[in-house]
């Protein structure tokens, strides 16, 4: 399995295991079979609301001597209603609690967005707090603190414009190691790659597949699939591989790390096989001109009436 350098040589492997809507009930279940099939790199999240059955499964592994601690890489996010520095630390520590986990390898503050401490999802602008009152070099003072902890060894951030990426790193005693964002053929984010790039921060893309399985009212009418689009379905025929494989492939040859989800063990093995699928510089370039800066997850969801939250802030474009 390809792997990326982080600052101090820690190898984050290219793929890993998305847990989003991986219910409690199931997840213990799919953790240990992605673990037994060759997993190493799980991406968890407080809100994902499943870490303590992950953490069972974790622990499970370790305990039985399938894996050690320091083969694991695993990743959880900071969520909008601990964004004030001393309360990043209490985040963190009940996550590190439900994963059974002394530290995590990575910590992304989830969101460039702040909640009320008792807001979990805000239903109208009265539950987001502005930037201008918790600022991100706020939240991100109490990320440097977690990692001087050892609580994690790296930290980033999800969801980050190349704008906002400056705007702590400007600030920063430690720098913004990695930025998951949402990437496939239909949304490249070319600018925030190469910037990325310059900025020697490793990118990750989320909802590789087109987050296939999100509730309705999360999803747009008419919502393209990508494995449908002919491009990517012809390069399957020609690798005698799955729509989904090439997404996978494409990700990982253009340097990116990927976090594709699923419960069901055939698809973790074809995904997990896909990260060493080379695809040829024609396909890169037949694949490249399919952007349509397409989003699955929208961020609409902050975007609230009442709030100074807006798309276009959000997204700096
Ligand atoms: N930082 C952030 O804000 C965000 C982070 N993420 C992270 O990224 C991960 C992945 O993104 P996510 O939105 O979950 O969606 P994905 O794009 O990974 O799509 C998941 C869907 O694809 C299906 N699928 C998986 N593999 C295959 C396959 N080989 N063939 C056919 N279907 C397949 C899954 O079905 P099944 O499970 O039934 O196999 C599921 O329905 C998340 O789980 C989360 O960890 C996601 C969104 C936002
Ligand atoms: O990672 C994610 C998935 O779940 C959350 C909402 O339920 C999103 O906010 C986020 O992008």
């Amino acid at each position: 399995m390809k792997t990326y350098s982080l600052n101090n040589g820690d190898q984050m492997p290219a793929l890993g295991l998305g847990t989003w809507k991986s219910e409690p009930g199931e997840v213990y279940k799919v953790i240990r079979t992605a673990i037994s099939v060759g997993y190493r790199h799980f991406d968890c999240a407080y809100i994902y609301q499943n870490e303590v059955e992950i953490g069972a499964a974790l622990n499970d592994a370790i305990m039985t001597g399938e894996v050690n601690r320091e083969e694991l890489w695993i990743t959880s996010k900071l969520w909008n209603t601990h964004h004030k520095q001393d309360e990043v630390n209490e985040c963190l520590k009940i996550t590190l609690k439900s994963l059974q986990l002394d530290y995590l390898d990575l910590y992304l503050v989830h969101w460039p967005v702040a909640h009320h401490k008792d807001v979990i999802f805000p239903q109208d602008g009265s539950g987001l707090v502005s930037l201008s009152e918790i600022s991100l070099e706020e939240t991100w003072r109490g990320m440097e603190k977690v990692k001087a902890a050892g609580l994690a060894k790296h930290i980033g951030v999800s969801n980050f414009s190349a704008k906002k990426i400056k705007q702590i790193n400007d600030s920063a005693t430690h720098k913004i190691e990695v930025n998951q964002v949402e990437l496939h053929p239909l949304l490249q984010q070319k600018d925030l790659l190469a910037f990325c790039k310059e900025e020697n921060i490793i990118v990750t893309a989320y909802s590789p597949l087109g987050s296939r399985d999100r509730a309705v009212q999360m999803k747009a009418e008419n919502e393209p699939d990508l494995f449908e689009i002919p491009t990517i379905q012809k390069i399957a025929e020609n690798h005698d591989c799955s729509p989904a494989q090439v997404l996978i492939a494409w990700a990982v040859n253009r340097e990116t790390a990927v976090i594709p989800k699923s419960t069901h063990e055939a698809r973790l093995k074809q995904n997990l096989e896909a990260a060493n699928l080379s695809l040829s510089k024609d396909e890169m370039n037949e694949i490249s001109v399919l952007d349509k800066h397409f989003r699955y997850v929208t961020g609409g969801f902050f975007a609230l009436p009442g709030s100074d939250y807006t798309l276009a802030n959000l997204w700096d474009e």
